[in-house]
């Protein structure tokens, strides 16, 4: 089987598999009992349905539509597969509800309507807007499709957009922008040919003329040839393009041409096309599944080309899916009337800006490159860049309240971020609070396994973030060699082998061995080996945070847990006030984070030891800026059972209640109930979870805790940051076996705030009159 027949086969099972074709519908209320039922539809339904009547703006209000959108087509222009008819184009259909939903959370009802006369789809069209929030028109041909749209926008008063038409322009305009400052051209200097002339083709070339493209600088290809002023074929719309001119093939035109737009059909553009076009050339071969050129053939043909797809599968995809998620995100967000052009115009420029800024590790990790950034390869966002939907759905949100198409104007932007970054699922809510309390207060953090690609990553990161002082110890040859092939910039992030030779590194452990010594005389350890232990780099970088060299210590990627902290235990030490040390994670589920502990050190606590553990954790959390809402778990609630287990749980939390009677504090009880209100509020009254959710789950043993992570990881989706050692007196992490560079640069932010906590050394003080460190800088600046 070729990789032609192989991805077709895919793509066949792929779609088959299971429940046929790609989406399903899922109820957003509870409808499992007799009374669920008596409320989701009769009588309870009535109510909603005569408060709609009395009022038809509560549709909103008490249905789906707000967030509804349809993706309507009837399968005359399905890709550039052609008039393929509606069950056919179904495919494409459910597929753009798929991307609503991931990208933007957008709901969507696929619709292929078996009609082609123009009048009668309108009328069709127009009479379901009572059932959504806004309307994607898509893969309806052109001319029809320009006349459709017209006379829907004209007629409807929700949001509508023939995606095929404006997607592509938005979204080939932010590239095109990108692209012609990258090859250093003007917009309104540029000759520009545009192969296609329909629903995609059209509305690109307006767009690119608002933005300053000149028309008599256009040169229009459909399939009979260029568009000029002898033909007597041309529709209305193909007719504002004509050029005064003889016929002239697709060969003759690209002769010398600046910018090549195809939105026509695969492989209709050779290899000798681009070579005769001007230095510097861009080439958006557009259409789809096959461009009008292949990514590699335009690449051979010239080196100093900026080359561009419809495809997922090559760099700078440009693909409507980059805008239409976004653009009826922010358009339902203020119940626009309209998508319009200020609106339009606000995502071209919000797609095109953001290419410009950093990119986040998580989507160098989703494309499996090492350092995506603005340039040839880069000039438009990735589709799984998760800040597009932050950046493009406000920009269009705002546009819309400026333009006066707005019913609804948004008066917080942050918060407003902050629920479009939830909608996700990401819950960026938390790490950009955490990120930016350490920005805040950045510290020194050392990095014992640092001879590892991902933490050399995540302390590059957290170097050019602003985050911390990262200090790396291992092989310096080693990890130079590292940074160099992976092109990792270390300028100014010190590094030390604890093994050196060298005299300084020799005092230095003679130093912090003595110390360890000290400190463990008359537990076993003689000074010969206490002084070989600081070669070890977990030892090392204990001490180093000990005797204030640093002030946090992210160890554990290569060795086990017991490993690092012992030396973590020996050197450092519990502090005495905590009680307790317990290991604590954040989970980052859809209904928020959820901070669970212990899953890493104690295996069976007593009732007193659960208590420490609680509070511990109340304590942390609180240093998030969070308020703690404690669930203590169990099997049974509030005394249901009198095993000693449960027992002991409620124990627990009644010593959690005397030492500190404020905190909001429940237990024994099961999950079920502590995240049910109405199970609560019906059986439970009296519970201090009543008026809301817990956030903190304390488990009464380290298994099912250490389970319960592991569950919502693997089967829930959730994001784990952990484990965070809590009850040492100074701030040492311990990285996870396999922790991804997201993972490891959390444990950074977590570290940081942890020795925010725990000292009030002045750092930028601390780093002047280091003798380490200036030495390390030295180190680092000779690599
Ligand atoms: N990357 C992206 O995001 C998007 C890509 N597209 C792609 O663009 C293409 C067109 O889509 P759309 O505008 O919706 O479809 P339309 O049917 O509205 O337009 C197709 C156009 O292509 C022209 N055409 C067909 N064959 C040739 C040829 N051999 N040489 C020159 N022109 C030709 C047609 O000419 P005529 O008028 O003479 O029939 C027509 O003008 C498709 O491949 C589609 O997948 C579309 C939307 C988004
Ligand atoms: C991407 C898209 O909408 C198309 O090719 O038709
Ligand atoms: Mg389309």
């Amino acid at each position: 089987m070729n990789k032609e027949q192989l991805r077709r086969q895919q793509a066949l099972e792929y779609h088959a598999k299971g429940r046929p074709g790609k989406i399903e519908v899922i109820p957003t209320k509870e409808a499992k009992t007799q009374r669920d039922l008596s409320l989701a539809y009769s009588p309870g339904v009535a109510e909603p349905c005569m408060e709609i009547f009395r009022n038809p703006e509560d549709v909103y209000k008490y249905t789906a539509k707000g967030n509804l959108v349809a993706v309507i087509s009837n399968g005359t222009a399905v890709l550039g597969l052609g008039d393929i008819g509606p069950e056919a184009g179904k495919p494409v259909m459910e597929g753009k509800g798929v991307l609503f939903k991931i990208f933007a959370d957008i709901d969507v009802f696929d619709i292929e309507i078996n009609e082609k006369d123009p009048e009668k789809f309108v009328e069709i069209v127009k009479a379901l807007e009572p059932t959504f929030g806004g309307i994607n028109l898509e893969d309806i041909k052109a001319p029809e499709c320009f006349y459709i749209e017209k006379r829907l926008k004209e007629e409807m008063k929700i949001p509508l957009m023939h995606d095929d038409q404006h997607g592509t322009a938005i979204i080939s305009a932010a590239a095109l922008i990108n692209a012609l400052e990258l090859q250093d051209k003007k917009i309104d200097k540029v000759q520009i040919v545009v192969n296609g002339a329909g629903a995609a083709a059209i509305s690109c070339i307006k767009l690119y003329v608002a933005l300053g493209a000149k028309k008599e600088n256009i040169k229009v290809f459909d399939s009979k040839g260029l568009i000029h002023d002898e033909r007597t074929d041309l529709d209305e719309q193909k007719k504002e393009f004509v050029v005064k001119s003889k016929p002239m093939t697709l060969d003759e035109g690209m002769k010398n041409a600046d910018v090549f737009i195809g939105l026509s059909k695969g492989n209709t553009v050779s290899k000798e096309m681009v070579k005769s076009m001007a230095k510097k050339p861009i080439v958006f071969a557009m259409a789809n599944p096959d461009p009008e050129i292949t990514y590699e053939d335009a690449l051979e043909a010239r080196k100093d080309v900026i080359m561009g797809t419809g495809r997922s599968d090559y760099p700078n995809q440009i693909n409507n899916v980059l805008g239409f998620p976004y653009i009826f995100r922010g358009a339902l967000d203020v119940r626009a009337t309209k998508i319009n052009e200020a609106m339009k115009l606000a995502a071209v420029k919000a797609l095109a800006e953001l290419t410009k800024t950093t990119v986040p590790d998580i989507v160098n990790m989703a494309y499996n490159e090492k350092n995506i950034s603005f340039g040839p390869s880069y000039i438009i966002p990735k589709p799984l860049d998760p800040r597009l939907l932050s950046y493009v759905a406000p920009a269009v949100a705002k546009a819309a309240i400026e333009s006066g198409v707005a019913q609804h104007t948004i008066a917080d932007w942050d918060a407003y971020e902050e629920q479009l970054n939830k909608r996700l699922g990401i819950d960026n809510q938390l790490l950009r609070a955490i990120g930016s309390k350490a920005r805040k207060d950045p510290r020194r953090v050392v990095f014992a396994d640092a001879e590892n690609v991902k933490v050399l990553k995540a302390a590059q990161l957290a170097y050019e973030e602003g985050v911390a002082y990262p200090i790396l110890l291992g092989d310096v040859n080693n990890i130079k060699d590292m940074a160099d092939v992976n092109g990792i910039d270390l300028d100014g992030i010190p590094v030390l082998d604890p093994k050196s030779k060298d005299k300084e590194t020799e005092a230095m452990r003679q130093q912090f061995g003595e110390l360890f010594f000290q400190k463990r005389q008359r537990k076993g350890l003689n000074r010969y080996e206490a002084v070989k232990a600081m070669k070890e780099r977990t030892h090392f970088g204990c001490m180093m945070v000990e005797t204030g060299e640093a002030d946090a210590l992210i160890s554990g990627l290569s060795r086990k847990y017991a490993d690092t902290i012992r030396p973590a235990l020996q050197i450092i030490g519990k502090d005495e006030k905590a009680g307790k040390i317990a290991g604590m994670y954040i989970m980052l589920t859809k209904r928020g984070p959820l901070f669970l502990a212990d899953a890493t050190v104690n295996f069976n606590p007593k009732a007193e030891e659960l208590a420490d553990i609680t509070q511990l954790v109340a304590k942390e959390v609180r240093a998030f800026g969070i308020t703690p809402r404690v669930a203590m778990l169990s099997y049974s609630n509030f005394g249901s059972s009198d095993s000693p287990e449960a027992k002991m749980v409620a124990k627990a939390r009644e010593i959690v209640k005397q030492r500190e009677p404020n905190l909001v504090c429940e237990g024994d009880i099961q999950p079920l109930v502590a995240f049910n209100k109405e199970i609560l509020k019906e059986n439970y009254p009296f519970s201090e979870l009543v008026n809301g959710e817990p956030n903190v789950l304390i488990f009464p043993n380290l298994a099912s805790s250490n389970i319960a992570y592991n569950l919502l990881q693997e089967v829930g989706d959730a994001d784990a940051i952990g484990p965070i050692l809590l009850g040492l007196k100074k701030s040492v992490h311990i990285l996870q076996l396999g922790s991804s560079v997201r993972s490891i640069f959390n444990m950074v932010l977590i570290s940081v705030i942890d020795a925010q906590m725990k000292g009030k050394t002045d750092v930028d003080e601390a780093i002047i009159k280091s003798p380490w460190w200036k030495r390390f800088r030295k180190v680092s600046h000779d690599m």
